[in-house]
């Protein structure tokens, strides 16, 4: 059977409890939905969620699906990590269990979610990151010592629903993950804009340059996709001797002021405030 035949098959059955329904908890949802997660097995958890599926059971607070049950496979928490402390208490009667807590936010630790539920409780870290939106999300996760073998796969599948996955043994790399994929998608973003404002600069029309400027990136990044060789290749095959993306490439990789070292503080910077946020 291919992978993505037993990811379906693991999914029809599995019971999710979305807790935060916004911008990531919704990205993922779709991805469930669209492979194989039943929407009658999927209860969102949100005093103000995005969009709801037809089928899915919406709760604003957990009284109701405690009282009512069945209790999920996985718990999946998706809000902001700010607020986890004063939400994790009310699913204190789902830890020490079988249900999986599946985290996907910054900086909250395995540790924090073993203390507020119990230290029994299989605990999933994870980072997505938003192209999780349109099936082209990267997520790391890292398990503890709880999350059994036929979990783990129920995980992998519901996180791999959405794009590509991978696992770490140690916790500690999520910060950087983090810093590199989980923010990485507002970094290309924001390399848009900038050199969408770089062409009005150099004498372009608004329309024009934000036009091109965005077919640039997400051409690049379907070629990244799609072709063998690795990116330096690909820069190196834009880059004519003594031509036009040498001299741009001559200020983008001078190794004080390129974009090199901006972006190794950049991340770095990320990447403490993921420490940070586990409070
Ligand atoms: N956005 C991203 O690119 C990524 C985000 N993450 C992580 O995902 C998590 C969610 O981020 P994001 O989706 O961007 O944030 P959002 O604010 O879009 O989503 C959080 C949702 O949780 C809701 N909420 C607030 N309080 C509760 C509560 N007590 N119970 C249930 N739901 C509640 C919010 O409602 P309201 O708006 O009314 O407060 C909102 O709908 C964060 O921990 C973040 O670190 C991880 C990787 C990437
Ligand atoms: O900015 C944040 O904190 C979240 C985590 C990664 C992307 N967005």
């Amino acid at each position: 059977m291919p992978a993505s035949d037993l990811s379906r098959a693991a999914l029809s059955t599995v019971r999710v409890w979305l807790v935060g329904g916004g911008k990531m908890g919704g990205a993922l949802l779709t991805g469930w939905l669209d492979n194989g997660v039943a929407p009658d097995n999927v209860t969102i958890i949100d005093p103000a969620p995005g969009r709801v599926p037809q089928g899915v059971r919406l709760a604003a607070d957990p009284a109701a699906p405690l009282a009512e049950g069945p209790a999920p496979d996985v718990l999946v928490l998706a809000v902001k990590p700010q607020i986890m402390d004063d939400v994790l208490p009310a699913y204190r009667s789902l830890g020490d269990g079988t249900t999986v807590a599946l985290s996907v936010a910054a900086g909250r630790l395995i540790a924090g979610f073993e203390a507020a539920l119990g230290a029994g409780t299989p605990v999933v870290r994870s980072i997505p990151n938003t192209p999780a939106a349109v099936h082209r999300g990267m997520t790391v996760a890292c398990a503890n010592a709880h999350v059994t073998e036929t979990a783990r796969a129920t995980c992998d599948a519901l996180l791999g629903a959405v794009g590509d996955i991978a696992w770490v043994d140690d916790e500690a790399l999520i910060d950087a993950v983090t810093a590199v994929s989980g923010s990485g998608p507002a970094y290309v973003f924001w390399l848009t804009e900038c050199m969408a404002r770089a062409g009005v600069e150099a004498g372009l029309p608004e329309a024009l340059a934000a036009r091109i400027a965005r077919a640039t990136v997400s051409g690049a990044g379907a070629l990244m996709d799609q072709a063998e060789e690795d990116p330096a290749t690909l820069r190196r095959n834009v880059t004519s001797p003594n031509g036009t993306t040498a001299a741009a490439l001559d200020e983008l990789m001078n190794d004080r002021a390129g974009l090199g070292p901006l972006m190794t503080r950049a991340v770095a910077a990320a990447a403490r405030r993921s420490r940070e946020l586990a409070g």
